[in-house]
């Protein structure tokens, strides 16, 4: 038992409730992680919590800010149409329970202030006891990780790994990518990851390998101290062979596995194989089966860790997942093996379960079928909202307004309702046809994906066509902005702009391409299409915005970087030769351009914004 000096504030907003309760303990730092998993265990709130912990400083007898975040969860009612009438209901809510815990805790001189929309409440809480545990056992030896695939999700999760403690080896077959990697270049456009990579080497946590035989995997038995995971983060693109397109192509993951049993040594310690790459329902005991058969000596369990991070932002999203998921083997597996492998993932992922993110385990089929069921429903929420633009154009409606009612119920929500060009990327376009394929192989009929999956194909390729419909395309030049799949990101897998690009060749245009991180990748992706000289021959690649808009007919935003959402409209009427302005993202504030003397063609907004002056070009 330890007394610790506390106190405790609450500070919460209406239609976001949230309440902090932050207790302020001087305690040894030591004790912080078995304090903290007693702490979210036993605390009374009666409402889900999330826990953050600042240790104030390093080891030894340093005081520390322990922050409790207690979600009220999703169900506050907030009516009213006002501050005051909305607050009342949750407000008053919140009171309650704040009373309720002041009382559970035994504090008195609480303080409450309710204004506007925000509510603040201080309660010292003196002398409070809390137990002390004793500290859970220091694990002897670091995690052994080796990472296959250093692409956006290998390269990331790897790094990331390393900064959770493990010792990682990323290995990546391609030699330009491994090259760089090892000159300290980073081959892909990621916020933070260039840091998190230099600083785990700089750690020695996270190296760099050509193959699997260069990582210690082939090392005699006994040199790995610890259980040592392999992570599969390979591509598992859509299918071409005839017979079985849409399904997702694994000889990657069978050609890495194939590797891996290759050179592991006679009678090797337990391997725990995780599958981060996107693999259908059924792949995990595919590969169990096809290992055991090319190393009947080896043991080897095969589990599911499905990443969930999206381009852009997948340092952050790695390190604060909505959730962690991992996929056990049942069946013959023997229990020792799973037994090993939850321990290792416990172990590889605790600083993050420490900071409250669900560590969630479940049998291997239902990770990997929930990692496509969770893409094909992101699918099918912007499939559907491009419908909903469609109709909003015709029927004098807003798909912004429209998007933000629905958002505002908590069983819709308001992400992923962003109505765009058609949505591309390395995963949705080809996870949800493989998800179908998957299912259809079973004799299910996945019909509301695969009308997502169409929906979003015909959207792509009828881009073009909304732009012909109000100006001609023949021998205008179009200014095309953004050619990743989206902001954030130097990848332009399946992405719009390459559809519209070549579209709007074959009517005749030419192009000036622009993006501020995906040029190059585009440049590369269109040269791959091997045009005709007569189409290649329009192409212009802009090395700036100002480049790409200079005499531009029309522009077309299909990518919202800030540095299109930014630009003056007097400065573009200045650069531009015409006056249409395709927005994709809605991304372009219509009346400042307007007024700049735009035509404004904005996804999702009535067709009343396109002046009659746009028949005459017809
Ligand atoms: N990109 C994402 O945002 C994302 C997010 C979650 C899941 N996923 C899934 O993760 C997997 C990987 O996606 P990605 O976008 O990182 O792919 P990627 O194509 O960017 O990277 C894969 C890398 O693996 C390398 N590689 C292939 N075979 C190898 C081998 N035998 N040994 C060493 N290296 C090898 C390739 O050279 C490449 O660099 C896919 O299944 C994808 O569906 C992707
Ligand atoms: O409201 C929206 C949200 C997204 N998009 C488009 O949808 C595509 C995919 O976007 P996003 O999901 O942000 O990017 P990804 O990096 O492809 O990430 C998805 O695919 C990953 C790979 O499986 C998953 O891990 C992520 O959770 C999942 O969001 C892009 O073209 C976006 O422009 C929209 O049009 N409207």
């Amino acid at each position: 038992m330890a007394t610790l000096a506390q106190s405790a504030s609450y500070r919460g907003k209406v239609g976001k409730v949230a309440a902090t309760l932050t207790v302020t303990a001087t305690a040894p730092t030591a004790w912080g992680d078995a304090w903290w998993s007693w702490a979210r265990t036993a605390w009374p709130g009666p409402m889900s919590t999330r826990f953050h912990r600042q240790p104030a400083g390093g080891g030894g007898q340093l005081p520390m800010a322990i922050t409790a975040s207690f979600w009220w969860g999703r169900n506050i009612p907030t009516h009213g149409s006002t501050p005051s009438q909305a607050g009342g209901g949750s407000h008053a809510r919140m009171k309650t329970w704040f009373s309720s815990l002041c009382a559970t805790c035994h504090s008195t001189n609480s303080r409450l202030s309710c204004k506007g929309w925000e509510v603040r409440a201080t309660y010292p809480l003196p002398n409070w006891s809390l137990p002390m545990p004793p500290l859970p056992p220091v694990p002897p030896h670091p995690l052994e990780v080796i990472m296959v695939g250093a692409g956006y999700v290998g390269l990331v999760s790897g790094a990331a790994m390393a900064r959770l403690g493990a010792t990682v080896t990323v290995v990546e077959s391609n030699p330009g990518r491994l090259t760089a990697l090892r000159s300290g270049t980073i081959p892909l456009h990621e916020p933070g990851l260039g840091e998190l990579v230099a600083s785990e080497r700089a750690a020695n946590r996270l190296h760099f390998a050509a193959n699997l035989a260069e990582t210690a995997l082939s090392a005699p038995a006994g040199t790995f101290k610890a259980p040592r995971l392999v992570f599969l983060a390979v591509g598992t693109p859509e299918n071409t062979k005839p017979g079985q397109q849409g399904a997702a192509d694994l000889s990657a993951v069978q050609a890495a596995l194939d590797e891996l049993a290759s050179l592991l040594p006679p009678n090797p310690s337990l391997t725990i194989l995780a599958t981060k790459s996107t693999v259908p329902v059924g792949t995990g005991a595919a590969l169990a089966r096809r290992f055991q058969a090319l190393r009947p000596d080896a043991p080897l369990v095969v589990t599911s860790n499905p990443e969930f991070l999206a381009e852009g932002q997948a340092v952050h999203n790695f390190l604060n997942p909505d959730r962690i998921l991992v996929g056990l083997p049942g069946g013959d597996t023997p229990p020792s093996y799973v037994q090993a492998a939850r321990q290792a993932y416990s172990q590889l992922y605790a600083p993050l379960v420490i900071k409250g993110v669900p560590l969630l385990f479940t049998k291997r089929e239902s990770a990997e079928l929930a990692k496509y069921a969770a893409n094909a429903f992101l699918a099918v929420k912007i499939a559907f909202m491009g419908e909903i633009a469609d109709f909003c154009e015709h029927s004098g409606a807003s798909v912004d307004e429209v998007a933000h009612a629905m958002g505002l119920d908590p069983r819709i929500g308001p992400e992923f309702l962003e109505a765009g060009p058609g949505y591309g990327g390395s995963c949705l376009p080809k996870d949800v046809p493989a998800l179908v394929a998957s299912a259809a192989q079973s004799n299910i009929t996945l019909t509301v994906p695969q009308a997502a999956h169409l929906a979003n194909k015909a959207r792509k390729a009828g881009l073009g066509g909304r732009m012909a419909r109000v100006m001609h395309l023949a021998g205008k030049r179009i200014a095309l902005l953004g050619l990743a799949f989206k902001a954030g990101t130097d990848d332009v897998r399946a992405s719009p702009a390459l559809d519209l690009a070549t579209d709007l060749l074959s009517q005749g245009a030419s192009l000036a391409l622009h993006d501020p991180e995906a040029l190059a990748n585009a440049r590369a992706a269109m040269q791959a299409l091997d045009l005709p000289p007569q189409q290649s021959e329009r192409l212009h690649w802009a090395p700036t915005l100002e480049a790409a808009l200079t005499g531009a007919d029309a522009a077309v935003l299909l990518a919202a970087w800030p540095c299109y959402k930014d630009i003056a409209p007097d400065h573009m009427a200045q650069l531009m030769k015409g006056r249409h302005l395709f927005d994709f993202r809605r991304a372009w504030q219509p009346q400042p351009l307007r007024a700049a003397g735009f035509t404004l063609h904005a996804v999702g907004m009535a067709e009343e914004t396109i002046p009659s002056h746009c028949d005459s070009e017809l």
